[in-house]
């Protein structure tokens, strides 16, 4: 079989890439929900018409959310795959992953109360 350019290999990983986002938009509760709390953030930036600033900020923290929460997911189904049965060590390891987004959606939420709350009080 002939080698791949780096260019061919690039794309082909690009498009697993695109496959698993996807996937994870298809199939998994949690992004769905907060796919559409990003289409609803993104709504209120058009209707209250931020500024540049709080633009990258709020595209920043969604990105971070479903990011983050996609590789949550990820743990979860390799936790799942590797131990199927209950096991102290996977709840500890899927809570942490959990921790993680709850972290980042704390601060996401923390930056649409900053640009939101001041135009709608
Ligand atoms: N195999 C297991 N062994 C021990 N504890 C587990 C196991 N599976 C899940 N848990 C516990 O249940 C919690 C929820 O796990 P689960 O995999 O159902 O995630 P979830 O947040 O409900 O994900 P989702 O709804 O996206 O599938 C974990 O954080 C962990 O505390």
């Amino acid at each position: 079989m002939p080698k791949e350019s780096f260019l061919q290999n690039r794309i082909r990983s690009v498009g697993f890439a695109l496959k698993g986002a996807l996937l994870l938009i298809k199939t998994e509760a949690s992004i769905k929900i907060q796919v559409f709390i990003a289409l609803v953030m993104t709504a209120g930036g058009f209707y209250f018409d931020i500024s540049s600033t709080e633009w990258i900020l709020q595209i920043f923290a969604i990105s971070l959310v479903l990011g983050i929460e996609g590789l949550n997911t990820a743990v979860e189904k390799l936790a799942d795959f590797v131990q199927p049965e209950f096991d102290e060590k996977i709840g500890f390891i899927k809570d942490i992953s959990a921790g993680a987004v709850m972290l980042v959606s704390i601060g996401a939420s923390i930056i649409g109360l900053i640009i939101y709350l001041p135009k709608i009080f």
